[in-house]
């Protein structure tokens, strides 16, 4: 597990903050090169050319693609420090079951329709689905501590980094409040960002929500 390590970044990146928290949870070193996603360097290129995205993990100089594919590399890479997976096949595959379902719900079917529309009928649809997979999640955290339980794993760092967008998708939507509908899932975001893996991988709401603003210009929404 030695060797150098880098990761291809973007700072505003749901996705990139997964691969910085979980290098962090391990205290592994790390380069961070951070990409201009309209000008990307030939690095990002040649290290993902199938994709051209966001994050990529580079180890001892070989690429490593997909957000939760680099975490669970890291997972099993650094293994003196707490494991992100329980060691049994059946929660292991709960907890893939969950971070799969993050994944392809909270990111952009719910909200990339609520910044990337201006107010309307798509975007009051994408409230609803956002809000929809969110309750669900709410449902499955539960009252416990993290999604596994008393330890912080593999579920808590594929979804913690969408806290950091929840305030943009509220200014983004009208003003509507993600605690009053999801009030474990906001405490649960709270007590992640008090580690400092997560403190450190996560940027200011506030500095989210100025980013999607000026993406909502690029992309001439309203
Ligand atoms: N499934 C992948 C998604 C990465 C992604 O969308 N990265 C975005 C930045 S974050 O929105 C990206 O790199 N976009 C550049 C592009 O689409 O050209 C993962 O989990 O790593």
């Amino acid at each position: 597990e030695n060797g150098k390590v880098v990761v291809l970044d973007f700072w505003a990146s749901p996705y990139a903050m997964r691969t910085k928290i979980a290098l962090r949870e391990k205290g592994v070193e790390f380069e961070v090169q951070e990409e201009d996603l309209w000008n990307k360097s030939e690095l990002l290129l040649k290290s993902n050319p199938v994709h051209e995205k966001v994050p990529v993990l580079i180890h001892n100089n070989i690429p490593i693609c997909e957000s939760l594919v680099q975490v669970q590399y890291i997972d099993e890479t650094w293994t003196e420090a707490a494991s992100f997976l329980p060691a049994d096949p059946q929660s292991r595959a709960t907890a893939r079951f969950w971070a799969d379902y993050a994944d392809k719900t909270i990111s952009f079917a719910g909200g990339r329709k609520i910044w990337g529309n201006k107010k309307g009928e798509e975007q009051d649809k994408g409230i609803e689905e956002f809000f929809e997979s969110l309750k669900v999640l709410e449902n499955e955290l539960g009252d416990k501590t993290y999604f596994g339980g008393e330890t912080f794993g593999y579920v808590d760092i594929a979804l913690v980094p969408f806290y950091s967008w929840f305030h943009a998708l509220e200014e983004c939507g009208g003003g509507f409040s993600v605690e009053a509908a999801c009030p474990k899932i906001v405490a649960w975001g709270k007590r992640c960002v008090e580690r400092k893996s997560v403190a450190d991988s996560l940027p200011e709401s506030e500095k989210v929500y100025q980013q999607v603003l000026k993406l909502r210009q690029i992309f001439n929404v309203e």
